[in-house]
């Protein structure tokens, strides 16, 4: 069985796009989180409100020592440092043991003082800098300080692509308020992914004729929060086709600035976005390319390339996404079905290797009516990547 699974969420979330909230308080609701995560990149200090409770937090990733001290001024008692669990054992040199919420909660560490300065918690924060601690750097599990905030906390810095680690403490919400900073709600952050997928709308669509497509269009996608658009790419006219002939084809491909734009050798993304493009040109119903802005399985750029660091060191593509604080896949696949629903496209057949991608899109409510496989020969240079593909994703290679 594959270790990795996209799209669960969606698979547990019955009825999901009727779920959320609605309209104005959506949006609201969205802005909310957007913001929160733009200070937290930048260094500032949010208010995490579970109404009543709530957290004071700072990315470790990027907190300076202004940040630093807005947030003890905030704070009603010593901060802790939030970490997934395999990157908090990994500092420790030992297993932690795994906080009451469950396996996938964040630990919560103790820190002498001396480590609660910048350039050490962004060690902590990133094994790939953590050669820079000092040898015994003075840090001790707290499990039963991490809290019922943690895993919210957590999701805030991974919607904001950041390294999930945080300075975190009990929060004077009046205190931090007069700080100036701003305060999000654990639902609306919890909410955030369903909203996003939720609320995607067509912006905008226009004729690009491709090399391999000379009949293609592309259609923008933005979500209520104005966050980077996902795009299709309309190879013909699938819309167009005959509802007793085969469905159209479709790829969900998501970005890959390294593979896609730049040609890396690293992985199969390059090979993958021509060729399905080029496959769809050939088929009478033609077909449709969601590239969806979900780069790296969904850590972004930035944590992409230290995984790929990491990997230079020796762990896998799996291991690397785990060491740095995330899931082996955090993609969502919501996000193709609203896509898909907005095109008038309800049934189709998926151009992929990987198993998740079939389940999570039925889940939605998407027709799935088979595979085609998408495989591409290995380069010399991803032959570990694509087998590692096959042995722990449980991609079907043929
Ligand atoms: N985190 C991480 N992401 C990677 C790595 N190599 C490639 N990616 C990302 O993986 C994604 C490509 O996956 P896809 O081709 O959409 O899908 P797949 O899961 O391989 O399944 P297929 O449909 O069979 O291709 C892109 O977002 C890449 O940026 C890696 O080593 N680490
Ligand atoms: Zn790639």
């Amino acid at each position: 069985m594959a270790e990795a699974s996209m799209g669960a969420d969606a698979a547990r979330l019955p009825g999901w796009r009727g779920s959320g909230l609605a309209g104005d308080s959506r949006a609201l609701a969205m802005r909310a989180v957007h913001r929160a995560v733009s200070d937290l990149r930048r260094g500032t200090p949010v208010l995490l409100d579970a109404g009543g409770e709530a957290l004071v937090l700072a990315a470790a990733e990027t907190v300076g020592a202004r940040g630093l001290a807005d947030l003890a001024a905030a704070s009603l008692a010593p901060p802790v440092l939030l970490l997934s669990a395999p990157r908090a054992a990994s500092l420790l040199a030992r297993p932690v043991p795994a906080p009451a919420a469950g396996e996938d909660a964040p630990v919560a560490l103790r820190l002498s003082p001396a480590l609660l300065a910048p350039e050490a918690l962004r060690s902590m924060a990133d094994p790939v800098a953590e050669q820079l601690l000092p040898e015994a750097p003075g840090i001790v599990a707290a499990p039963g300080l991490a809290g019922a905030l943690s895993p919210a906390a957590i999701t805030l810095a991974k919607i904001g692509r950041l390294l999930p680690a945080l300075v975190a403490a009990p929060a004077s919400i009046p205190a931090g308020t007069r700080l100036g900073l701003l305060s999000v709600g654990v639902s609306e952050v919890l909410g955030y992914p369903l909203a996003a997928s939720a609320s995607l709308t067509r912006v905008a669509e226009a004729r690009v004729p491709l090399e391999e497509a000379p009949e293609a269009r592309i259609a923008a996608f933005r979500a209520a929060d104005g966050g980077i658009e996902h795009l299709a790419i309309l190879v013909g006219r699938p819309e167009d086709a005959a509802p007793g002939g085969p469905a159209p084809l479709c790829r969900i491909h998501s970005e890959c600035f390294t593979g896609d734009l730049l040609g890396s050798l690293r992985c199969d993304c390059g090979p993958q976005l021509r060729g399905a493009i080029a496959r769809m040109a050939a088929e009478p119903a033609g077909g449709v390319l969601l590239y969806l802005a979900q780069e790296g399985r969904g850590i972004g750029l930035v944590n992409k390339l230290r995984a790929y660091t990491l990997q230079d060191g020796g762990l896998d593509t799996l291991d690397a996404n785990r060491a740095l604080g995330y899931g082996a896949d955090e993609r969502d696949f919501r996000v193709a079905a609203t896509m898909l629903e907005s095109l008038g496209l309800t049934r189709v057949r998926l151009l992929t290797n990987n198993p998740d991608k079939l389940s999570g899109l039925a889940a939605c409510g998407v027709t799935v009516e088979g595979r085609v496989s998408h495989l591409f020969a290995a380069n010399g240079v991803n032959d570990g990547y694509l087998a590692t593909k096959k042995a722990r994703f449980g991609h079907l290679l043929g």
